[in-house]
């Protein structure tokens, strides 16, 4: 299994991760503003759904109230005779007992303000003088029927509002003023009210301009003016004549009220619902808009995740070549690609600087195992490669040969001559030497004027033979003088050869007695050559006589 760090480390995952991540800042950012504009606009059209319910209500009450006045308007109407007593009134509002569907009651005065007919109760007709009360007077001032402000039934103790219509003798004067009581605890419109109440989960309100509550779930409410409780709404709800609003508190509770005056009577029919509940639905809308942002997120994070895969597709194709040239299973010219985009670039400059690093290397490996005197192999490459060259002649059943060799006398060439001409004589001997072996002969100079020669013998069945020609061909290679400047120098040299054992032979080894034949040849008297075989079945040592 991989582990994990890398993966989040990895440019897919930080592509991945920052795509997701702008997509939830711009979904977040879109959703929020889309949910704002929702909200006002929701707000506007739920406002807007409760303004149209309030109307048909209003329309409603004010038709309800028309009728009423209308009955009255009939009954006063139908005045029984020239000569009207209170009887005849009394007998009049019985006749008409289906006036208690509109009216809780309908009574009648004289213009004296006396209760002269009673429909609910008789044994009240002439008992008190309501002279003084205002929808009395203002009836009599005015000759014409009106609503009046609600206040408390002296006859029946209820919270009414009372409808008036004067009774008109035929030359115009006012025989009586006929009353018709509207009990606001149970009002003939309370059932509608009811209905739209248990529709909004709020509640409906109606209130006078003089801010006295008219109508209230709460009956105890009722003809009491802006009780602490719902001032605040009811302020709100006097403050325009229609409108809504929905930062008002009622009862510490946030509320949507709308509100409507009834052009009649002045009255305000106003509802208030919480707005936790009226605007439940936007709850349900902002839950469901941070679900599409989770699954936008989601979604943006996959084809991201996909996208980015594809697009760095190259550049792990890059990562794969390098490691592969890396691991030398790949050439560098896999890297030259014809791609025109960024990892073209990129690959190809990869090329560029690997040719230059390869070269480099090939140039260090050059100085690292090249004699800077003679441009020969120095004694680093030797020793790295003679074991290699022994262990390739064991497997291949090819003997390996070394020769030793040393310039003869050359200490007296830099002590007479000079050091610069000891120097151009190891040159000249470095290239006769490398000119008389074959190409696949290895040439390194160890130290000194001491160089050698590694070399695969082919004629197997004369191995020795072939050695020695070697040695003869390289003293005869010498033979000339070193043409030095004007100094024509006589040099030779001394030449051990060991022949390895492919069975067993190890390098040391070999160089001992590559060492040892080198040893008896100087001291034999110099130039000349001597093979050393380590074969166990060629033990003898085979040596020819210097020249
Ligand atoms: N010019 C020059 N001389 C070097 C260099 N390296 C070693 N020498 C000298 O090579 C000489 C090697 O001498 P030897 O091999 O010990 O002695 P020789 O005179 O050759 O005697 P034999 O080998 O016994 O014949 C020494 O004088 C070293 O100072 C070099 O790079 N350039």
């Amino acid at each position: 299994m991989r582990p994990l760090l890398p993966f989040f480390h990895s440019f897919k995952f930080k592509i991945t991760a920052t795509v997701a991540v702008m997509v939830f800042v711009a979904a977040i950012g879109v959703g929020r503003v889309s949910l704002v504009i929702f909200d006002v606009s929701m707000r506007q059209l739920l406002a807007a759904q409760e303004m149209a319910m309030l109307t048909s209500t209003a329309a409603f009450i004010e038709n309800d109230l028309h009728s009423k006045r209308q009955a009255l308007r009939l009954l006063a109407e139908e005045r029984p005779g020239h000569r009207v007593g209170p009887d005849q009134i009394q007998a009049l509002l019985e006749a008409h007992r289906s006036l208690r569907d509109d009216f809780y009651n309908v009574t009648a005065f004289d213009t004296k303000g006396k209760l002269i007919a009673n429909l609910l109760d008789r044994r009240t007709i002439g008992k008190g003088n309501y002279a003084g009360r205002d929808y009395f007077r203002d009836t009599m001032a005015s000759g014409a029927g009106l609503i009046s402000a609600p206040f408390r039934s002296q006859l029946s103790g209820k919270p009414v509002v009372v409808i008036t219509e004067p009774m008109l003798a035929e030359d115009g004067s006012i025989v009586a003023i006929l009353v018709g009581a509207v009990d606001l605890v149970r009002p003939s419109f309370s059932g509608q009210m009811r209905e739209l109440d248990a529709k909004t989960g709020g509640y409906l309100f109606i209130v006078a301009a003089d801010g006295t509550i008219i109508h209230h779930p709460d009956r105890d409410f009722i003809l009491r003016r802006q009780p602490d409780d719902t001032g605040a709404v009811i302020a709100a709800a006097l403050a325009s004549p229609d409108g809504w609003s929905d930062d008002v508190l009622d009862g510490g509770e946030p509320a949507l009220l709308v509100h409507q005056r009834l052009r009649g009577v002045g009255w305000t029919v106003a509802v208030s619902r919480p707005l936790q509940r009226a605007f439940a639905p936007l709850t349900n809308v902002r839950l469901r808009v941070l679900a599409a942002i989770t699954l936008i997120t989601a979604f943006a994070a996959l084809l991201g995740w996909i996208i980015t895969t594809r697009l760095i597709r190259p550049l792990n194709r890059l990562r794969d070549h390098v490691v592969a040239i890396d691991s030398g299973t790949a050439s560098l010219a896999v890297l030259e690609t014809e791609r025109q985009d960024e990892f073209g670039l990129l690959s190809r400059a990869f090329h560029a600087i690997s040719q230059r690093r390869d070269q480099f290397e090939k140039d260090l490996q050059q100085i690292a195992t090249t004699d800077a005197l003679t441009g020969v192999h120095n004694r680093r490459l030797f020793d790295a490669f003679f074991p290699t060259a022994l262990a390739r002649g064991q497997r291949n059943g090819r003997r390996v040969g070394l020769a030793m060799l040393d310039l003869d006398k050359f200490k007296p060439v830099n002590d007479t001559h000079g050091h610069a001409v000891g120097d151009a004589v190891l040159v000249e001997f470095a290239r006769r030497l490398t000119d008389s072996v074959r190409a696949s002969d290895t040439v390194a100079r160890l130290a000194g004027d001491e160089f050698v020669v590694v070399f695969e013998l082919v004629e197997s069945y004369n191995e020795a033979g072939e050695a020695g020609v070697l040695g003869q061909r390289i003293i005869d290679a010498m033979a000339p003088p070193f043409q030095i400047g004007a100094l024509a120098l006589p040099m030779t040299t001394s030449i051990g050869i060991a022949l390895a054992d492919i069975a067993h032979a190890q390098p040391a080894e070999v160089m001992q007695a590559a060492d040892e034949a080198l040893y008896r040849v100087k001291a034999q008297g110099r130039n000349g050559w001597l093979v050393h075989d380590l074969d166990k079945a060629l033990s003898r040592p085979i040596s020819r006589p210097a020249a």
